[in-house]
């Protein structure tokens, strides 16, 4: 073990190679410092095995923690300040922390405040930093940088080209970070505080699924031990997704995040069964909620009798109008059901003892619990507050109308109320066919019964397509936590998609939060984001246009051809002889006849959610998956099926948007029937 990690020569004058040198000694420092962890004698220190198994456990995690990973710079960036402070003048930004011997740093985590300057400073706002230094690498090699003087008043502002070239390398495999390049606005909400809730508006590619999980990076950092106890998630819209971004998290060395559906988060039954769009709607309205939390509590009985305990050779009566008392009370306090249903034996052992006590008596906590265990006092409870089936209790809301009329009276229309009903109601709770909206009610029932567990924080992403019961689910994940709320109400594609973040955010609970808006396109360049943009005023007016950071003429072509099929093919062809990922996308129904057309031609494609690698670049995508995904190039098959596809014209027009924002470097849009009005 060296005793020093080598250090740049001082006589080296190029800076390039001086900076080569400080990555191989930092990579040296990250050696020693796995090798000091892997020798580690955990003997003497450890009582007994399951101690020692806890440790040698924790020992695996930072060992693993510490690999050096050839693909993954260990910095990629360097601030030098102007002024030198307690901890230093330059800083290199990288993944993690590197320490040498000493303990002096070498690279600093991304997420230290020491590096914050690097990602916020600006010519107007220098921070204090004289040099930014950003770093290009090929193929792990240290091979070029770029210098920023931000406190120097004669250099020009400039766009990186370090950042335009990140943007533009080509992707295969999963999504990957943006540490090296996170911008100013993008770093604000990254690095806010934990206690507060953050909603971010952002049009297709601004970056909010990237700043979403930057952010919990950042929150697992700045909060570990807080974290680490109440726990973190993460929900997106479906599994291709969060297959998608499942990697971003643990390149970032934050292993610990859930993943998760809505649809995973209440999967209290099996789903089999589907509803109309007009039924789904009213079941994702939170006037259900109301509905639900009278079913409830109807089940609650005011006593009638007195209930008579006896005791050895005594007798003890509590009167029915005090019986009563305790209930109301209990009702009142509006605790959860089941909650409430496991105090009242005691409070009614409580009022036994009290008379105990007046009649000279004197019983301690255990003659307490032997009364509320008590068969008399067990069989009043039962009879006054008895258990809740949540599942139970949904399915006789959705199949007995009378009940149903009693809970939603004066909530829900009559006609609503029909819509609701099951057509023909299943027999059993085994023979249900349970839609994905009645788990969500199944879940707001289980909560009004048993408060469900609350996480420090959640990261909601393609927000905008939740219902009202669906915010309400995730929204008691975080009762005592915080969230980010992410998403597009442009890209809101459900028939319940919310039209409003404010309303969004009070069914989340979140009222109070502070919602943010993301203008800056990376994924999208200029001339496709205009195209794409031509629908906004027709699907979501008010909502501001996208700006591209990207200029890259000739990215967007649009052909009519006479044989869409044929032509379909020809142009995957034609973009499989570029580096990166193509995605065909093509309405729903189209899938089929484009499977075989892929086939005859024998392309081979994958479906959205497998990685793409090097010899299987192309996935065939249907419209309805396309949501946060992305690829270098797109081919679009025939805008109008896609559109015609969607129950309504504003759907349709916004699922084509969607579909019209996923390239990175090149649309190709075919069609044979006209294109959508809107686009002209
Ligand atoms: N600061 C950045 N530096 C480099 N790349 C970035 C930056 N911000 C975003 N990107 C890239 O832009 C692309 C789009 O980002 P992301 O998927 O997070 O956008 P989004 O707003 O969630 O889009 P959508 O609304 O379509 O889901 C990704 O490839 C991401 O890595």
């Amino acid at each position: 073990m060296p005793a020093h990690a080598p250090v740049p020569d001082p006589a080296d004058t190029d800076p390039l190679s001086r900076e080569r040198a400080h990555l191989s000694a930092s990579r040296d420092a990250l050696r020693v410092m796995r090798e000091d962890v892997q020798a580690l004698d955990i003997k003497d220190v450890t009582a007994n095995w399951v101690n020692a198994a806890v440790l040698e456990a924790q020992i695996d995690e930072r060992i693993k923690a510490l690999a050096d990973l050839s693909h993954t710079p260990l910095f990629f960036g360097r601030v030098d300040y102007l002024h030198t402070t307690q901890e230093g003048q330059r800083f290199y930004i990288g993944r993690r922390h590197v320490h040498d011997v000493d303990g002096d740093p070498m690279v600093v985590d991304w997420r230290a405040p020491v590096s914050q300057p690097f990602y916020r400073a600006s010519k107007k706002d220098p921070l204090d930093v004289a040099l930014r230094r950003r770093f290009g690498y090929t193929a792990g090699d240290l091979t070029a940088y770029e210098d920023e003087h931000l406190s120097d008043p004669a250099e020009a502002e400039r766009t990186s080209r370090l950042l335009q070239a990140e943007i533009e390398r080509p992707r295969v495999g999963p999504m990957r970070d943006i540490v090296a390049t996170i911008q100013p606005e993008q770093d604000e909400i990254v690095r806010s505080g934990l206690g507060g809730t953050v909603c971010v508006q952002g049009g297709p590619g601004t970056g909010k699924t990237a700043v979403g999980l930057h952010r919990v990076a950042y929150l697992l950092y700045a909060h570990r031990e807080r974290l680490a106890r109440t726990g973190t998630l993460v929900v997106g819209p479906n599994r291709s997704f969060l297959h998608y971004i499942e990697q971003v998290l643990p390149a970032l060395g934050e292993l610990e995040v859930k993943q998760a559906t809505v649809d995973d988060l209440v999967a209290h039954v099996e789903v089999r069964g589907t509803d109309e769009a007009a039924t789904a709607v009213i079941k994702g309205d939170a006037r259900m909620a109301q509905v639900l939390r009278r079913a409830v509590r109807s089940h609650v009985t005011l006593p009638a009798e007195p209930l008579m305990v006896v005791r050895g050779s005594r007798r003890w009566r509590v009167p029915a109008y005090e019986l009563e008392e305790i209930v109301r009370e209990l009702l009142d306090r509006d605790i959860r059901y089941g909650a409430a249903r496991e105090a009242l034996p005691q409070r009614i052992a409580h009022t036994v003892l009290v008379r105990m006590e007046q009649a000279g008596e004197a019983p301690d906590d255990r003659v307490q619990d032997a009364v509320a265990r008590n068969p008399a006092v067990k069989a009043a409870v039962k009879a006054m507050w008895p258990p809740v089936d949540p599942a139970k209790l949904v399915l006789r809301l959705l199949s007995d109308a009378d009940f149903l009329a009693a809970h939603a009276e004066g909530v829900l229309t009559p006609d609503d109320q029909k819509r609701v009903l099951w057509q023909k109601p299943p027999r059993s709770l085994r023979t249900a066919q349970w839609s994905a909206a009645d788990a969500v009610l199944i879940d707001e029932a289980t909560d009004l019964v048993a408060r469900t567990h609350s996480l420090g924080h959640v990261v909601l992403d393609e927000a905008q397509d939740l219902s009202p019961m669906q915010y309400r689910a995730v929204g008691r994940r975080c009762t005592t936590g915080s969230a980010t709320v992410l998403g597009d109400l442009a890209q809101g594609t459900t028939p319940w998609a919310t039209e409003s973040w404010q309303e969004a955010l009070f069914h989340l609970g979140k009222p109070d939060a502070v919602v943010e808006e993301l203008t800056a396109g990376f994924r999208v360049p200029r001339e496709v984001i205009a195209y794409a943009s031509r629908l906004l005023p027709h699907m979501s007016p008010g909502l501001r246009e996208v700006s591209s950071v990207r200029e890259s003429p000739g990215s967007l072509t649009i052909r009519e051809v006479p044989d869409l099929d044929g032509a379909v093919v020809a142009a995957c062809e034609e973009s499989l002889r570029h580096e990166g990922s193509i995605g065909l996308i093509a309405a729903d129904g189209r899938i089929p006849a484009l499977s075989e057309a892929l086939a005859a031609a024998g392309l081979t494609w994958l479906t959205p959610g497998s990685e793409t690698t090097l010899t299987s670049r192309l996935t065939l995508v249907p419209a309805s998956l396309a949501k946060g995904l992305e690829y270098d190039y797109v081919v679009l098959d025939d805008p109008s099926s896609v559109v015609a596809a969607e129950p309504d014209e504003r759907t349709g027009l916004r699922r084509l948007y969607v579909a019209l924002t996923r390239a990175v470097s090149g649309l190709t849009v075919l069609h044979r029937s006209p294109l959508p009005a809107q686009l002209a």
